[in-house]
């Protein structure tokens, strides 16, 4: 089961390294996303690492829209990911796994909407991460939060081998589609 994980996290990795090198794209916010972001609201975004798909475009539209910005920080593999308030611009401080994260001085708060990244996603919305577990314990931790996957369209595969721990995203967006809530 793992050993299935760990190879295709390998596959899926150099597949978004060479979709990233060579097409890449922006990924915009479709309207059923931009329809969510209001006032006061908190969106969770994060700082692209290697060719992971960049979800800033989305984090500015709804900053715009007045809602508040938080990044994840973590201090390990093992570690709980934590959410601090960062406003575009702040500094950013080099973290473990070549990860850069807010400041832990930003003020700390639980998102609304999960902007997350990912490696693979299936047609049923399931997500392969980085294997630490630290998105599917955000999930269990926050289950009223909305949970939106960034990804690049390759990143998508048919079905994906699921854990007891796993739970599936709301909506996926991609620089060629939305998917599920993020569509509707
Ligand atoms: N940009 C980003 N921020 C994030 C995550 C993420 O996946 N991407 N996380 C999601 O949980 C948390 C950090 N957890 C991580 C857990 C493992 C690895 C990891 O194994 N990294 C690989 C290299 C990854 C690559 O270059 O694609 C490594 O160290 O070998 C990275 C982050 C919170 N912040
Ligand atoms: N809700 C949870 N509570 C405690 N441990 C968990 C939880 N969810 C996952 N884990 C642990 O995290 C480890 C990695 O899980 P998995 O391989 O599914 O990670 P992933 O979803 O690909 O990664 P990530 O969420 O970090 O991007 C597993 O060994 C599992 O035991």
């Amino acid at each position: 089961m793992t050993d299935d994980k760990r190879t295709l996290r390998a596959r899926m990795r150099s597949l978004r390294d060479e979709f990233a090198m060579t097409i890449g794209g922006v990924i915009e916010a479709p309207p059923a996303l931009l329809a969510r972001f209001a006032p006061g609201m908190i969106v969770s975004s994060y700082m692209p690492i290697g060719s992971e798909a960049d979800p800033s475009a989305i984090a500015f539209a709804a900053a715009e829209r007045g809602a508040t910005i938080v990044l994840p920080h973590v201090t390990s593999r093992e570690s709980q990911v934590r959410f601090h308030v960062w406003n575009p611009g702040e500094p950013l401080i080099e973290g473990p796994l070549g990860l850069q994260q807010p400041s832990t001085d930003g003020v700390e708060a639980e998102p609304d909407i999960i902007l997350t990244p990912l490696l693979a996603f299936d047609a049923a919305l399931n997500r392969l991460g980085q294997g630490a577990g630290h998105y599917d314990r955000v999930f269990e931790r926050l289950p009223e939060a909305w949970r939106i996957g960034i990804a690049w369209s390759v990143q998508r595969v048919e079905t994906l081998i699921t854990d007891s721990w796993d739970v599936p995203l709301h909506g996926v967006v991609t620089e060629a589609a939305a998917y599920g809530e993020a569509a509707a």
